[in-house]
């Protein structure tokens, strides 16, 4: 059995969008080089800073990394994955949206594409992503 108790420090909290458009078609961008886990791709997103609400995390997360406009109430909760990092340990909060403001341009990955949810399994995507693929299939 696995030490339970984790000092708080240690909570890696990160919120991540399934943006779905009209096609139903979900958004992923590829991690880019320098960065750990580079090259894999993943749901837009990031970790929840100090204080902040993860809605409003989220809303700031994309509208940095792919300058779209979002309110915080277009946010449905999805999925989360809970998953050891060594050191640390993730939860990562997966919402799906499906109404944003503006065309998603890549301005911190080397690339965006959208596809199908049948298409990620196809995907290199971290391992705390791989059990929400399903979950996600099952909810678009
Ligand atoms: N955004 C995002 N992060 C994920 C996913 N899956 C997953 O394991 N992660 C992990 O969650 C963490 C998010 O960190 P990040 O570096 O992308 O967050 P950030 O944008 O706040 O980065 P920064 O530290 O450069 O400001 C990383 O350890 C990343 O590998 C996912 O689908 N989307």
């Amino acid at each position: 059995m696995p030490d339970l108790k984790l000092p708080e420090t240690k909570l890696l909290i990160v919120v991540a969008a399934a943006m779905v458009d009209a096609q139903g078609r979900v958004l992923v961008q590829q991690r880019p080089p320098g960065k750990p886990m580079a090259g894999l791709w993943e749901f837009p997103g990031g970790k929840v800073d100090a204080g902040e609400l993860p809605e409003a995390a989220l809303c700031r997360e994309l509208e940095e990394e792919l300058g779209v406009a979002v309110d915080g109430a277009s946010l449905t909760p999805a999925a989360f994955a809970s998953e050891s990092l060594g050191e640390r340990h993730l939860l990562l909060l997966l919402y799906t949206l499906r109404d944003w403001q503006g065309s998603p341009e890549a301005h911190h990955a080397t690339a965006l594409k959208w596809v199908s949810p049948a298409e990620l399994y196809a995907l290199d995507m971290p391992p705390a992503d791989l059990p929400l693929i399903g979950l996600l299939e099952r909810l678009l």
